[in-house]
């Protein structure tokens, strides 16, 4: 009788839960050469995983509940429509990724549902201190385009975020735990003068920096000022957008955005249950399979947080007084500027 246990050994020698998961190996190496640059965690693994959100999120049980189509969630329109929804506000800069992840779609059997989510999964194990995040297989491909509106602006309102998030299912803390993306982040179009600028210091590595430094006092522009959704940054090279910079502050949030400084097993541990639950969104977890052990073990992390050079605890804007601030070391040395993600 067959073990419940038992694992495959696939053609390509790998083993694996479920034989279906063997066609995956080809697949994450072709990505992990070809896309990602011999596994970097670089451009296209921050795009990526920035394409798992904006397609996922287009969801809103509340237009189904209208009667409206409110979109099909994790089901790769973003590509199956890629003459429509890359041009949607939100998602401006996002065709580029789009453009680069269609040849390894139409040269494996994968759907582009599926294809978003792996790659996904994959680059943020490039990234040091990244959780193992799961992956399902078997998403059917979207039939129809989502509404636009529905993927959050660095502009929105607390109010505005929280609700939309809402509505596609996820609580306030568990935005928090998804803004965690935001440590392997730049901006390309926030201010267009100043491409591929980071929203932490550390946009290679998968930390808790980005918390850290969304708390610290702003203090200027890196680039030109005006741009709508960016404000002050702490660091000459960093961006802060507006939304970050509230969701730290606001009542609703600021509590679970301090608890995350310097607490990688916590960020490991939410990052990994909230991106499981944006890979599901339109699909039941029942109907998929599971080959989250085709996903490689992340390089790992052992650096503490810490003030960058120049800034120290003066520097948080303490909102949350019911719970301790770590006590962190400044580095040392002089004020550096953050340099930019270079473009690949
Ligand atoms: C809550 C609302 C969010 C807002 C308002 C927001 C907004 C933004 C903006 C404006 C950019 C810069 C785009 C550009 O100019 O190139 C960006 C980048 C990024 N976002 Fe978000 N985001 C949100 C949530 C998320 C979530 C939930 C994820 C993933 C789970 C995510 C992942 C990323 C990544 C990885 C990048 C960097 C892309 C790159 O470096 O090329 N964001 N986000
Ligand atoms: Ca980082
Ligand atoms: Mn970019």
């Amino acid at each position: 009788a067959p073990s419940l246990n038992k694992r495959v050994t696939c053609a390509t020698g790998q083993t694996t839960a479920n034989e279906a998961c063997c066609a995956l190996f080809p697949i994450l190496e072709d990505i992990q050469t070809n896309l990602f640059d011999g596994a970097q965690c670089g451009e296209e693994v921050h795009e990526s995983l920035r394409l798992t959100f904006h397609d996922a999120i287009a969801f809103s049980p509340a237009l189904t509940n209208a009667g409206q189509f409110g979109g099909g969630g994790a089901d790769g329109s973003m590509i199956i429509f890629s003459d429509t929804e890359p041009n949607f506000h939100a998602n401006l800069g996002i065709d580029e990724i789009v453009e680069a992840q269609k040849p390894f779609i139409a040269r494996h059997n994968i759907s582009a549902a599926d294809f978003i989510q792996f790659a996904g999964a994959i680059g943020v194990t490039n990234c040091a201190g990244a959780p193992r995040l799961n992956f399902f297989l078997g998403r059917p491909d979207a039939t129809q385009i989502p509404p636009d509106g529905l993927v959050p602006e660095p502009f929105d309102s607390v109010d505005k975020i929280l609700s939309r998030m809402g509505d596609a299912g996820f609580s306030t803390v568990e935005v928090v735990w998804l803004l965690s993306s935001h440590t392997i982040a730049a901006a390309d179009l926030v201010d267009p003068s100043i491409p591929g600028t980071p929203f932490d210091s550390t946009p290679s590595t998968f930390d808790s920096q980005f918390f850290l430094e969304t708390m610290l006092q702003g203090t200027a522009f890196p680039g030109t000022p005006g741009n709508q959704g960016e404000v002050e940054s702490p660091l000459a090279g960093e961006m802060r957008l507006q939304s970050d910079f509230l969701l730290a502050r606001d009542s609703r949030s600021a509590c679970e955005w301090q608890s995350m400084v310097n607490n990688m097993p916590k960020i490991q541990n939410r990052f990994t249950q909230v991106m499981r639950k944006l890979s599901l969104l339109g699909h039941n977890q029942a109907d998929l399979i599971d080959c989250s052990d085709v996903i490689p073990v992340p390089k790992t992390l052992t650096k503490a947080a810490t003030f960058p050079a120049g800034k120290s605890q003066a520097d948080v804007e303490i909102v949350v007084a019911a719970t301790p601030f770590p006590a962190l070391a400044s580095d040392p040395g002089p004020v550096t500027a953050v340099p930019p993600v270079p473009p690949s």
